[in-house]
């Protein structure tokens, strides 16, 4: 009954096998591939791997990348069903404009936070930061109503833009300093510093909002990074795309 969830980013697409299709199932293996070496997959890291009766994921990559993935998955007989952000899903409400627009990667971590929030007490306010190619800072009410997000751009875009548009500014990474004094860490130091204040800024008009101060959980490659600069109390959470990959698989398989 192994269920093989799939988070295709931007920059890497990361998979991970389960034993069955719910919430604390048990993870046979696990792994990332560089989108650019997507051909590997299915003669490589997923070659010995019991076949997955089940596979559901999200992606925001786009259609050709897709293709090339599910050309990988047919490597075993399952079609892969992929999350599209809806109007309300696992106990969360998309207020977005338009909810199909919203990336459904960042639907389905905002799925995976609220089902770890409500599983250890009573509900809160809750922010999901994702610390990917992109960064998204999404709020959430008591309730489980997305109010909204912003998207930024992650580290790497950050300095990339900056060196492309500036003559003087090609530097080795630098480190997160209060007050850097050298190009390197003035770089490093400016984008941790541009996501650790979204963040802030974001729990306080949730705070605002709903009166109590909101459970922030971050996740994404560059999470870790990220976590010992953040200026609000925040839990580090790995898996949080796979946690709500497998609360939606747990109720589509019934
Ligand atoms: N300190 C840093 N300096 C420069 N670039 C960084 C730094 N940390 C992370 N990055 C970049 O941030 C991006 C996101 O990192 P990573 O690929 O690990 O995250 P991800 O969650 O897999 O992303 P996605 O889901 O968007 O594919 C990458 O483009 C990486 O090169
Ligand atoms: C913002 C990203 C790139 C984050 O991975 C992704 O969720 C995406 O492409 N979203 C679509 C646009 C939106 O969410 O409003
Ligand atoms: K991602």
């Amino acid at each position: 009954m192994t269920f093989l969830a799939l988070d295709v980013g931007n920059t890497r697409l990361k998979w991970a096998l389960y034993d069955a299709p719910r919430v604390g199932a048990r993870l046979l293996a696990h792994g990332a591939q560089f989108l650019e070496n997507i051909e590997k997959l299915a003669e490589g890291d997923w070659h010995a791997l019991p076949a997955p009766q089940w596979v559901v994921g999200c992606i925001v990559a786009g259609d050709a990348v897709k293709r090339r993935v599910q050309e990988q998955l047919e490597l075993w007989d399952v079609a892969p069903q992929w999350v599209v952000s809806s109007l309300s899903e696992a106990g969360v409400i998309n207020g977005y404009d338009h909810p199909a627009r919203l990336g459904s990667d960042r639907w389905v971590a905002m799925i995976g936070a609220r089902q770890r929030l409500l599983a250890r007490g009573p509900a809160r306010p809750c922010v999901v930061v994702m610390v990917g190619t992109a960064v998204t800072v999404e709020a959430i009410d008591a309730e489980g109503r997305f109010l909204g997000g912003i998207i930024l751009p992650g580290h790497g875009i950050m300095l990339r833009a900056l060196e492309s548009g500036t003559a003087g500014l090609h530097v080795p990474t630098g480190d997160v300093r209060d007050f850097p004094t050298n190009t390197s860490d003035a770089l490093t130091s400016g984008g941790t510093f541009a996501i650790a204040g979204a963040v802030q800024r974001m729990v306080e008009n949730l705070q605002r909002h709903c009166g109590e101060p909101p459970v922030v959980f971050m996740t994404g490659g560059a999470g870790w990074k990220m976590a010992p600069s953040m200026s609000t109390p925040c839990e580090l959470v790995d898996s949080l795309i796979f946690d709500g990959l497998l609360e939606i698989a747990s109720r589509r398989v019934g």
